[in-house]
C-alpha cells in the first residue's frame, strides 16, 4: 500500500458528495495528514428477488418423470439430490444453493411421491430457530403431512427412539461431540448437508469427511447454483475463502445479477466507534423508511453482539445457515479479523448471508483480508486514508 502522503489528484475521481477532510491525528490510521471524506450514499434496493418458478436453469430434459411435480422448482442437481436412492447422501456445496432446501425436498419427496411413512423421518437442526424454518419449509411441501415429521435441535432428541430417516442440515457446524450424539440416532438412512469452508467451530471441516468415511456407499451432491446473493457479494466472498477453500474445486455461478448499478459490497472506515454505531443506525433508520423489516436486516457481530433497533443484532456464530436482504457487519478491524483461515471463513460467512447489500464497517486499519478483493466489487466510504485513495477509481469488472 502506498503511504506516501498526498493531495488528491487527477488519478482519483471523488463521487459525488465526497469532501477532503483535514483531519487532526487521533488513531494510528490517522497517520496520513490528509484524509479523503466520503460519505455512505443512500441504500438502493434491488426489486424483490425473482420466485424460484422465475430463475432460469438449466434444462431438465430426461428428468421430467422424476416425482409426482414436487421437485419440479428444484434445479437438476437439487432434483438429483432430492431423488436420489436411498443409502447415505451428502449434499456437499457453498453458501445460497439451496442445501436446506433441497435436503426439505427429499424428505417431502420420501414421504409425498415413495410412501415413507412421516413418523419414520427426523430432521435435526442447530437451533430451534432453524427447526421453525425447516417446519415452515415442510409445511409448504406436505402440507398436514409434515406434522407426522420431528424436527428438532439435536439435544432434545438424544436418547429417543430411533428413527428410520435422519436428516441433518449444516454439518459444518457441529463439533466432534455433537457429531457422535447425531450417529447415535441410528438411523437406517442418513442425509446430510455440508460445507466445509463455512466451518466457524475447530471440529467443522474434518465432519464431512468423517461422514463420508464412516459411510462408504455415501452418495456425494454438489450443488453450484447460488440462488441468494448479488453476482458481486458472492464474488467478493469467494474471493475471501478461496485461498483456503477445502472445496478447492467449487464452482460457485451466481443467479442475481444487480440492476441497480450501486456496489453491493460497501466498506465504511470510521473515526471511531461512536461514529460507525451512528452510521450504522443512521443506515438501518432509511433501510427501515425503505419498507425493510427488522428481520431482514442482519447486523452480525464478529464479536458479542450488541441490540441494535430496527435490525436483527447476533453473533456471527448463530448466523449461520440464515440470509438477509441487508447484511451489516461492524468492526472488521484487522485485528479482529486477521489474515488467517478462520479469519477467511468468518468473513466468507458473514458476506454470503447477504443477498442485496453488505455493509463492513472498521475503526481501525481495516482487515488485510479486504486487500484480496477486487477493489472494484467493494467500494470505500467514511475516511479514507491518502493510501487508499486507488480504491475509490471505478474498476471495469
Ligand atoms: N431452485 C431454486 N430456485 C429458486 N430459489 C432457490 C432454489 N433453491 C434454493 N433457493 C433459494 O435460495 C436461498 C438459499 O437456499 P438455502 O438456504 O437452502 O441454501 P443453503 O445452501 O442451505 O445456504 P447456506 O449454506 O448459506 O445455509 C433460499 O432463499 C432458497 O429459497
Amino acid at each position: 500500500m502506498d503511504t506516501r502522503a498526498e493531495e488528491p489528484d487527477g488519478l482519483f475521481a471523488l463521487p459525488e458528495g465526497a469532501r477532503v477532510s483535514r483531519r487532526r491525528r487521533a488513531a494510528p490510521r490517522r497517520s496520513q495528514p490528509t484524509d479523503v471524506y466520503v460519505p455512505l450514499p443512500d441504500p438502493v434496493l434491488e426489486p424483490q428477488r425473482a420466485t424460484a418458478a422465475a430463475v432460469p436453469g438449466p434444462p431438465l430434459s430426461g428428468m421430467e418423470e422424476v416425482g409426482t411435480g414436487l421437485l419440479d422448482r428444484l434445479d437438476m442437481m437439487q432434483r438429483v439430490a432430492a431423488s436420489a436412492s436411498p443409502g447415505p447422501l451428502l449434499i456437499s456445496a457453498g453458501p445460497g444453493t439451496g442445501k436446506t432446501h433441497t435436503l426439505a425436498h427429499r424428505l417431502a419427496y420420501l414421504v409425498a411421491d415413495l410412501g415413507t411413512p412421516a413418523r419414520e423421518c427426523v430432521a435435526v437442526t442447530r437451533t430451534p430457530r432453524a427447526a421453525a424454518e425447516f417446519r415452515g419449509l415442510l409445511e409448504r411441501l406436505l402440507g398436514e403431512r409434515a406434522e407426522g415429521v420431528t424436527v428438532a435441535p439435536l439435544a432434545e432428541l438424544a436418547g429417543a427412539e430411533p428413527w428410520r430417516h435422519v436428516f441433518a442440515d449444516d454439518l459444518h457446524d457441529y463439533t466432534a461431540a455433537e457429531y457422535e450424539v447425531l450417529c447415535g440416532l441410528d438411523g437406517e438412512f442418513v442425509y446430510v448437508t455440508g460445507d466445509a469452508d463455512q466451518a466457524l467451530g475447530e471440529d467443522g471441516p474434518g465432519l464431512l469427511e468423517r461422514f463420508t468415511e464412516g459411510h462408504v456407499d455415501t452418495r456425494v451432491v454438489r450443488l453450484t447454483r447460488n440462488y441468494r446473493s448479488l453476482e458481486t457479494i458472492l464474488a467478493a466472498a469467494s474471493l475471501l475463502v478461496s485461498p483456503v477453500g477445502v472445496a478447492r474445486s467449487r464452482l460457485l455461478q451466481p443467479c442475481r445479477r444487480a440492476t441497480t448499478g450501486q456496489p453491493a459490497v460497501q466498506r465504511y472506515a470510521a473515526a471511531d466507534p461512536a461514529e460507525e454505531q451512528g452510521v450504522m443506525e443512521e443506515l438501518i433508520g432509511k433501510l427501515g423508511r425503505l419498507g425493510v423489516p427488522a428481520a431482514a436486516i442482519g447486523v452480525l457481530w464478529l464479536d458479542a453482539a450488541r441490540p441494535v433497533a430496527g435490525a436483527t443484532s447476533l453473533p456471527l456464530r448463530e448466523a449461520v445457515g440464515r440470509e438477509f436482504r441487508v447484511v451489516v457487519v461492524p468492526g472488521v478491524d484487522a485485528s479482529s479479523v486477521p489474515m488467517t483461515t478462520a479469519g477467511r471463513r468468518r468473513l466468507f460467512v458473514a458476506l454470503s448471508r447477504a443477498r442485496d447489500l453488505a455493509y463492513l464497517t472498521h475503526t481501525g486499519p481495516v482487515s488485510p483480508l479486504l486487500a484480496e478483493i477486487d477493489t472494484g466489487l467493494v467500494r470505500v466510504y467514511g475516511h479514507v486514508p491518502g493510501g487508499e485513495r486507488q480504491m475509490q477509481q471505478p474498476r471495469l469488472l
